[in-house]
């Protein structure tokens, strides 16, 4: 991990959901869950695309009830990212998923918040919270969330894009992304982690999306790399999630240096460290060991991380100075 301080960019809060804090919030929710035991849960964490992890990752959502456990989810997240070194985190959260189970988006809100407000003062970490609209689910609980997230108003930065992407082009969602812009909010979308370029070009020209999540399949097309490295857009990538959900085959065979000596802004990120065999620190360590990421593209990759951030500038001049 960098000497420099780190902002993380790209996770989902359900995604630092691991094995033993599914069995202790089943256990205070009095709930029966699928699994002998642990060994047994922590054996179905072999994925063969994105539809599988995701399959599991909706499934142990299933525990997350009450306020307090998104609470606990949220602080075991903040704390374990504190001590790899993250001092800014950009966290989703996916609305549709606990809405659906009848978890009422307040509470959701309630619980993340209750973390993240104290956040700053108990972990050294600032943040800001996204929601990500499900993209294969009908465009109209899209809608029907964001107009929610408004009424309510949920102290969110943004909104964004995820699920399951082949199928589900950013098209689909142009309108409920001009109205989160219309109420001032950032715009993010999961695009080119499964699908292809031309949903990169549609999450910038018809979502306005100021980062791109994943982004890493940009590669199969010149000439929207080169409009990624002229609007200095930046590209989310997850290293480890992307060799977990056979994105790449291999670590050693990650685009990240590619990326990186094209001039595009990249940063790495974690998106579901429960999943994917751990944190930030545990992708730059990987890096560092199987892709031999040198120390000088660590900072750059530091440095990114906090450009790319929508900290506000006072936060990121500090960050860039510390
Ligand atoms: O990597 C991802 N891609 C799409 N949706 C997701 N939801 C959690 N992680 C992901
Ligand atoms: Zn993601």
């Amino acid at each position: 991990m960098a000497a420099t301080p780190y902002a993380e960019l790209h996770m989902h809060i359900e995604g630092a959901l691991g094995p033993e804090l599914i069995f202790a919030l089943a256990e205070r929710n009095r709930m029966h869950l699928p699994y002998s035991g642990l060994a047994d849960l922590e054996a179905r964490y072999e994925f063969a695309d994105l539809q599988s992890f995701l399959d599991l990752y909706f499934a142990n959502m299933a525990v997350l009830r009450t306020a307090e456990d998104f609470a606990d989810l949220t602080r075991d997240y903040l704390q374990r990212a504190a001590a790899a070194g993250v001092r800014h985190a950009e966290i989703f959260f996916d609305p549709q998923a606990h809405i659906s189970r009848g978890v009422p988006l307040q509470v959701v809100l309630d619980g993340i918040f209750d973390a993240l407000a104290a956040s700053e003062r108990e972990f050294g970490v600032s943040s800001g919270l996204i929601a990500a609209f499900l993209r294969d689910e009908p465009v109209h609980d899209a809608e029907e969330v964001l107009a929610e997230l408004l009424r309510l108003r949920a102290p969110i930065i943004g909104v964004g894009l995820d699920s399951a992407e082949v199928g589900y082009p950013p098209t689909l969602f142009e309108d409920v992304f001009a109205r989160a812009r219309a109420e001032g909010l950032h715009v993010v979308a999961h695009a080119g982690e499964e699908g292809p370029p031309e949903y990169i070009w549609q999450a910038l020209d018809l979502l306005g999306a100021e980062r791109i999540d994943h982004g890493v399949r940009c590669l199969e097309d010149p000439a929207l790399v080169q409009r990624l490295v002229d609007e200095e857009i930046p590209l989310t990538v997850c290293p480890l999630s992307n060799v977990c959900l056979r994105v790449v085959d291999s670590l050693e065979d990650h685009p990240l240096r590619t990326m990186l000596q094209a001039g595009l802004r990249v940063t790495v990120n974690s998106d579901d460290p429960a999943y994917f065999g751990g944190d930030i620190g545990a992708n730059f360590a990987q890096l560092r060991d199987r892709l031999g990421l040198t120390e000088d593209e660590e900072n750059l990759l530091a440095r990114n991380s906090i450009e790319a951030s929508f900290a506000s500038p006072g936060r990121k001049a500090e960050l860039l100075r510390s």
